[in-house]
């Protein structure tokens, strides 16, 4: 059931599982309103979870929301003067909540290997286990935030570049990401990987020839780039980098080829390497 609070006309809705005992509004010096049991004060406790996610106890946390001066500024790239914020609830907490820990699915291959439908068919096998995944797709993605991208090299590699960032949140969150995209070149498939803590970060390679690839063809993209109506098409006119040391390669003779056999390929790596598991 969903409780809510009211406090300074702002309506508040405790989360499900959480009784409105635990989630009362408190009030500290400077008269703010915090959810004791979810956003903490410094001194004041949030919430931990127990093995099977229910919140069991309450651990103190020093947040850091003082309003004294904390350490150096630093420049990024560009952004000058930006400062890291931590906050109590961090990515352990998540993954507790939602009894999986966060990842980040490669899966690269050529146009037609099959990625999509791998991407696809391993969310629907996860989902029915009741964990959590996102897909982005090359595809999907570039319809909104990488619409700006092209498919010249250095756009290829700011399209990976982003989806890798992103992808990282999403892992961070505690999610499964599932990341599909052509990402034809290694540097830009490894800088991604170097994101993330060692292992959460798990290449699929989809070994599916050109030949293969070609004769499905379900968008006519290899028939537009064999006609040279498609430039720098990949496999054709452009170059597609296989991976020398990834995770999981699907699609070679003798292992399942159908998306369900490989859906259950890389589920079972996930089982083996405990991220199905909080
Ligand atoms: N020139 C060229 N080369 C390759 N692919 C092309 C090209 N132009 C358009 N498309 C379509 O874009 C999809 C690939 O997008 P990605 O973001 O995955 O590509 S990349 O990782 O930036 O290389 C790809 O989707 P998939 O077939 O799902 O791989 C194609 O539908
Ligand atoms: N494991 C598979 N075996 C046979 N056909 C497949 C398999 N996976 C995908 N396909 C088919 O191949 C085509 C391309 O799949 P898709 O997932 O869109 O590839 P990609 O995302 O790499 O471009 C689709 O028509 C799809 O139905």
């Amino acid at each position: 059931m969903i409780g809510a609070k009211s406090f300074l006309g702002l309506s508040i809705a405790s989360p499900k599982g959480i009784s409105d005992s635990n989630y009362s509004l408190s009030t500290n010096s400077r008269s703010v309103g915090v959810l004791r049991a979810c956003v903490s004060m410094e001194g004041s406790q949030t919430m931990s979870h127990s093995k099977n996610g229910s919140i069991s106890e309450l651990k103190s946390v020093n947040n850091g929301h003082t309003g004294q001066k904390q350490g150096p500024l630093s420049t990024v790239g560009n952004s000058t003067n930006i400062k890291w914020h931590e906050c109590p609830v961090e990515k352990v907490d998540r993954q507790r909540l939602l009894d999986q820990k966060g990842c980040v699915i490669w899966v690269t291959g050529l146009s037609g290997s099959g990625k999509s439908t791998l991407a696809c068919a391993l969310n629907q096998k996860l989902y029915q286990k009741g964990k959590l995944c996102y897909i982005l797709d090359g595809d999907n993605v570039r319809h909104g935030l990488n619409r700006d991208l092209s498919f010249k090299a250095e756009d290829r590699a700011e399209n990976i570049r982003r989806v890798g960032e992103v992808a990282k949140l999403f892992a961070d969150a505690g999610i499964i990401c599932i990341a599909s995209l052509i990402s034809p070149y290694r540097r830009d498939r490894d800088a991604c990987r170097t994101l993330l803590p060692e292992g959460d970060f798990v290449e699929v390679f989809m070994n599916v020839s050109l030949e293969v690839c070609e004769a499905r063809d379900p968008k006519g993209l290899y028939k537009l780039a064999r006609a040279g109506k498609i430039k720098g098409f990949t496999g054709i006119d452009d170059p597609y980098e296989p991976p020398l040391n990834c995770e999981i390669s699907l699609g070679q003779e003798g292992t399942g080829t159908s998306p369900i056999e490989m859906a259950d390929t890389v589920v079972a790596y996930l089982e083996r390497k405990g991220y199905l598991k909080a």
